[in-house]
Formats: C-alpha cells, structure tokens, sequence
C-alpha cells in the first residue's frame, strides 16, 4: 500500500539529516516541505518565533498539544534546559509512530514525553501521571477548535500560575476565532500577536501568545 506523507517526510530526515543532530532533522523537514510536499509542521518562519519565545520563558514544564511529525517538538526540546522534558500529546496513532523515530533521529528521546490520546482527555491527568503542577510554557497546534475549550480546561485544572504563557499557533490560517477573542477579551491573559505567514507559503498567519495573570 501507498506510503503516508508522514512516513515520506520520515524518510527525507533518514536520508538527509544527521542523527543526533536536531538542526539537520529540522532543515530536512523543511527542505521536504518546500520542495516535495507540503506538510502542516509549524515551519522556520513562525518557528523560529517559537524558538525566541521559548528561549525567553526558558521553562521547566512544556506542554505541546498536537505532536504531529514531531518537528515543533524537536524545535522545543532542542533549546531546553538539561533535564528538562516536553510533553507532547498526539491523537492519531500513525502519526505518534512517525513523531516517536522523527524525535529519536533527532537525540532528543530522553527530553520528550509522547502521550497518544487526546488532549480532553489527558490534561486533566496531568497532575497525576506526570507530577505537574504548573506549566510554564504550552504550545497549542492542535484541532484548531479545540484550543478554546482546552485552555478554560488548563484554568479549570490549575495548570496555569502567574507568568504562564501560551503560545497558539494557526491564530489566522485555518483560524481559531473564538480562541482568539477568548485570549484577547479576558483580563486574566495578556496577549500578543506575531504576524507570519501560513508554512511554506505566501498566505497569511501567525502566533498568539497570551500570559496568564493569575
Ligand atoms: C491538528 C493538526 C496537528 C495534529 O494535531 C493532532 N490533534 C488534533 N486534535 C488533537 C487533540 N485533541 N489532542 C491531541 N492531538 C490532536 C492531529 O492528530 C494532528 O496530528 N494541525 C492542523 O490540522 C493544521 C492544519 C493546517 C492547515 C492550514 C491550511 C490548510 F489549507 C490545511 C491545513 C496548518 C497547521 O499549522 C496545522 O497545525
Ligand atoms: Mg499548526
């Protein structure tokens, strides 16, 4: 049977990147996407706008909801502190598989928690089966519909403390409306928009990053 894009875009990395070297993985997806097929990674242009967020809060606890191929959740790993681990929730199984070796080609394994499941599902547990607390820095790139009931689910769960910050990628393009208005209406976040464009294309989009006032 026909190879899925993910497992295409896999292929590229073990062709092409370096094992053990997160900057080759991440230039190899990129390269694929600009030049074979276009995949909904977050993509060098707002990611490198993840990288200088993430590098400013420098957090402890990470949570990214929407793994997908694993790209954004390598740009992560790769700048966290030693002993620092992401958690990374995934809800299609092919798509874990793929992120799982995209993550291990890259050496980043040991800094990164892949939870299959769906993201309604597994906040709630988090407390629980991770020992979190808080989380100092979320990455929302999930169903685009569901960043707003997630983030009430985050405040209803006490995941977030004075200072957290959430950064929503896909704000424009495909959009997340009443997110957005959420973010922007609530005085409980302060929120900023960087203007970007959809991956590997000239369409408009860009990153919401809200924090959390306590
Ligand atoms: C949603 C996907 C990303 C992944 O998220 C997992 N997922 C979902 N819901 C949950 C959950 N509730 N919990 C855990 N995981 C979850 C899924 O299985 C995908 O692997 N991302 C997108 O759809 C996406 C789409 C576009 C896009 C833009 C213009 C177009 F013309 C077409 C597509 C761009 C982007 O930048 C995206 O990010
Ligand atoms: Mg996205």
């Amino acid at each position: 049977t026909r190879s899925t894009r993910p497992q295409r875009m896999l292929k590229a990395v073990q062709k092409n990147a370096t094992k053990g070297n997160p900057k080759s993985v991440i230039s190899a997806i990129d390269y694929f996407c600009k030049h074979s097929e276009w995949a909904m990674n977050v993509g060098d242009e707002k990611g490198s706008i993840l990288d200088s967020v993430v590098t400013e809060v420098n957090p402890s606890t990470v949570l990214e909801l929407g793994t997908y191929c694993g790209y954004s959740t390598v740009r992560i790993a790769r700048l966290l502190s030693p002993g620092t681990k992401l958690i990374t929730l995934e809800f299609n199984p092919a798509n874990a598989a793929v992120a799982k070796q995209i993550i291990a080609y890259a050496g980043l394994q040991d800094k990164v928690i892949l939870v299959e499941g769906s993201s309604g599902d597994l906040i709630p547990q988090m407390k629980e089966r991770f020992g979190i607390t808080t989380f100092d820095f979320i990455f929302l790139d999930h169903w685009k519909d569901r960043y707003l009931p997630d983030i009430k689910l985050f405040e209803e769960c006490g995941l977030l403390r004075k200072g957290s910050v959430l950064l929503a990628d896909n704000v424009i393009c495909p959009g997340t409306p009443e997110y957005l208005e959420y973010v922007r209406k609530s005085p409980r976040y302060e929120s900023k928009y960087f203007p970007a464009h959809l991956e590997y294309t000239k369409v408009e989009d860009g990153l919401e990053k809200s924090v959390f006032l306590g």
